[in-house]
């Protein structure tokens, strides 16, 4: 059986600790602030990145090593400190107090892990190893960066449109899908990469129209 389950977290304004302040701490401190979180980081030393953000306000900062009662109340912990006498004392406080914990050096031992990913507007995707290499994950995630650009969020945000008119002005659920059959696995991004049309947004509702006028015979 696989042990972690792929899920999407909304993380917004929700209170996370990251305990340590070195490169590693620094890498899911600056995953966690796009996605809106509230972040704690709390370490005697931390990265000039870490520190340039604790003056912005960016994040909160507790100059000090762990002590027990650091993690609770908090939505995700993150630690990432180079002791594994620290790491183990909060995963021990984590299960106590039932907060999901990362822990950098025990891929075993942590309720979730933090994928390789790419974010294209709405589009994200993600890829893990099970913690069995996380070097790979991150040369997929560059392969699939290639393969997948900038462009993937205007064509998400015009399938978006696309299928918010569709629902107002197609009724049947099968003549919808044959519709978004039509467009998602259209050759548009294709045509689009090798200079034949410029605009993506255009190029999906010209294909919405002559559905729709196939339809209306
Ligand atoms: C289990 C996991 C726990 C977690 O952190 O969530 C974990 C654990 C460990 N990583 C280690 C090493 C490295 N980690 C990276 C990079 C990343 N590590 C990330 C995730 C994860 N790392 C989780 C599993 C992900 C999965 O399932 O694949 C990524 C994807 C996301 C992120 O961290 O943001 C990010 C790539 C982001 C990107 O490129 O897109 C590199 C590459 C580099 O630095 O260039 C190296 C060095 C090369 C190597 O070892 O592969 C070590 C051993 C250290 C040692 O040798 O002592 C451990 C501990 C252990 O394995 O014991
Ligand atoms: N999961 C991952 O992606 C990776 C994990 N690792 C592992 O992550 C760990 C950290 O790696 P780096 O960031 O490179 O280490 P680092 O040595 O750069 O940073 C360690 C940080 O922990 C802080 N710290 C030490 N004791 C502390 C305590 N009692 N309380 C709070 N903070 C404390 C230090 O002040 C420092 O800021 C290592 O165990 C390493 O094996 C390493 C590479 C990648």
């Amino acid at each position: 059986m696989d042990k972690y389950y792929p899920v999407m977290l909304d993380i917004c304004d929700k209170p996370c600790v990251v305990i340590g302040g070195g490169k590693v701490a620094q890498r899911k401190v600056l995953s966690l602030l796009e996605y809106g979180a509230k972040v704690t980081v709390i370490s005697p030393i931390v990265t000039d990145k870490l520190k340039e953000l604790q003056q912005k306000e960016k994040i909160y900062r507790i100059e000090r090593d762990y002590r027990c009662g650091d993690i609770k109340d908090n939505f995700l912990v993150y630690v990432a400190t180079d002791n594994p006498k620290v790491n183990a004392a909060c995963l021990e406080e984590s299960r106590k107090e039932k907060v999901l914990i990362n822990i950098a050096d025990q891929p075993r031992m942590c309720s979730f892990l933090v994928p390789a990913s790419i974010k294209r507007g709405d589009l994200t995707l993600t890829i893990s190893t099970n913690g069995k290499s996380p070097m790979l994950s991150g040369k997929i995630r560059k392969e699939l960066e290639n393969m997948f650009g900038e462009e993937y969020e205007i064509f998400i945000n015009a399938l978006g449109d696309l299928r918010k008119m569709a629902l107002e002005e197609i009724d049947d659920i099968h003549i919808r899908k044959e519709l978004f059959k039509r467009v998602v696995y259209s050759n548009l991004m294709n045509r689009y990469k090798s200079g034949e049309i410029n605009n993506i947004k255009e190029a999906v509702m010209k294909l919405y129209d002559d559905f729709i006028k196939e339809i209306d015979f």
